[in-house]
């Protein structure tokens, strides 16, 4: 087991590029299943979801071929293998396997998905839409089993507006007799790569990225190339610890359309922030940085996955700001870690409320999740002193290459090896 050590105190400086998007590789990797012929993905993230991804479908007798940041994916081999346990457990994307082992095979068991814990993460909305094309769907000692004679199009409101259901709904719909209408549907940018691999393959989907998804389904599809879009919450996280430690920086290989929301806030605190077809560039740190109070919504909302590095930034402002996540119930677990590094921060029901300027100071952290793993080593590079980051595994599912991102921005940040005694904490912890 690894930590990652941060030195705070370091102006950034420099171009960081952008990698390919997670949200959008755990989404297109499982829809090369319904394929009969090879996908290549070009782009990925070289991150921990994305290896486990390409091992389950291992597993289900796929053939896999990583090369640099590129995939192909031979699925004529597959077999509906069921995947109770082990790796599906690992990360929450897992859940795409049932749309696309239902979509191809007409039945599929998968294991109940893992992923950063923020409250419920109930699936109904899934199983709602499955249950609406014809599965029978029930759940036995954790494992979802879903069988279908056939699957058949049907018009399917979402109660949630939810990223999930959504794309397993296309991705059940998509080989699915007759046509499926999505309402309600979420319309995040992950959406909309995920119906161009589908259409490229052969599907035909309109109005995906609006609220209402139109599947007419086909007969079978077929292999293709596909580039992935940029990771919007990489890229946020970035231009976040730029807007507090680089004197410039630039963001390279990002849509900046995709973070309207979290410009739009930056430059209420008084952030100098331009944007280009595929750059954002920053100059951190000129003025007097203004609270601002946020709610995290869903696209083109505020991203409750930038939520949490965001407040680290909030430390430094003088004044009190909120930030309040009406997606999850309880993504504030990174909260008592920045309060070990100084900061002054409270939370109240969905709420964090944090008053600044606070001068942060190098500690031993823990990332609980994903993106509080982000929010830590924001804080330590503002911090002084050093601070250690337990709980790599976490932030290793979606940053690529993270210290070395940084250290070419010019910050100190390594890995070390942890002892026994340290790991022995860990675990009684
Ligand atoms: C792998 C992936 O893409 N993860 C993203 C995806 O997660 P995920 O797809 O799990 O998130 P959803 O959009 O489904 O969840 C949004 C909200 O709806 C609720 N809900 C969802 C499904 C359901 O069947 N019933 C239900 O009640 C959830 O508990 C949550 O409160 O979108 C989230 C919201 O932008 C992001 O934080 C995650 O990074
Ligand atoms: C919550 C996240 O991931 P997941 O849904 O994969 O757990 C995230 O990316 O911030």
């Amino acid at each position: 087991m690894e930590k990652l050590k941060v030195a705070g105190g370091y102006p950034l400086e420099g171009t960081v590029k952008i990698s390919g998007a997670k949200n959008s590789a755990v989404a297109l990797i499982p829809a090369t299943i319904l394929a009969e012929s090879p996908v290549t993905i070009e782009g990925l993230p070289n991150i921990s979801d994305v290896q486990i991804l390409g091992g389950l479908l291992e597993e289900i007798g796929g053939k896999i071929t990583f090369e640099k940041d590129k995939i192909i994916v031979d699925p004529s081999n597959m077999i509906s293998m069921p995947l109770p346990n082990g790796k599906v457990k690992k990360l929450r994307a897992s859940y795409y396997l049932m749309g696309a082992m239902l979509g191809r095979f007409k039945k599929a068991v998968i294991g109940l998905p893992g992923g950063c814990h923020l409250g419920p993460r109930p699936i109904d909305q899934h199983i709602k839409g499955f249950e609406a094309l014809g599965a029978t769907v029930t759940n036995e000692q954790g494992a979802i089993y879903l069988r279908a004679e056939e699957l058949k199009g049907a018009r399917i409101y979402l109660d949630v507006v939810s990223v999930g259901a959504t794309i397993n709904i296309m991705l059940a719909a998509v080989l699915a007799k007759g046509r499926t209408i999505i309402e309600n549907a979420a319309k995040e940018p992950e959406i909309i790569d995920v119906a161009t691999l589908l259409s490229s393959m052969g599907a035909k989907i309109k109005g995906a990225g609006t609220d209402v998804i139109r599947i007419d389904g086909v007969e079978k599809l077929h292999g293709c190339r596909h580039s992935i879009i940029p990771d919007r919450i990489e890229a946020g996280t970035y231009v976040i610890i730029g807007a507090s430690m680089a004197k410039e920086l630039i963001v390279d290989n990002v849509i900046p359309l995709h973070l309207e929301s979290l410009i739009a806030k930056l430059r209420e605190m008084g952030i100098h922030i331009e944007t280009s077809d595929d750059q954002i560039y920053i100059v951190g740190r000129q003025n007097e940085l203004k609270p601002v109070d946020i709610k995290t919504l869903v696209y083109p909302g505020f991203p409750t996955d930038l939520q949490q590095p965001f407040t680290s930034l909030l430390t430094k402002v003088n004044g009190t700001s909120v930030i309040t996540d009406t997606i999850y119930s309880s993504r504030f677990k990174h909260i008592d870690e920045l309060r070990r590094m100084g900061a002054n921060v409270k939370v109240e029901g969905r709420s964090a409320i944090i008053t600044g300027p606070s001068k942060l100071q190098g500690a031993k952290v823990k990332a609980s999740d994903l993106r509080a793993g982000a929010a830590l080593v924001a804080a330590g590079l503002m911090a002084e002193g050093v601070t250690e980051i337990t709980g790599l595994e976490h932030i290793d599912r979606g940053y690529s290459h993270i210290e070395d991102k940084l250290n070419g921005l010019g910050a100190k940040v390594w890995r070390e090896k942890m002892t026994d005694r340290e790991i022995e904490q860990i675990r009684n912890a």
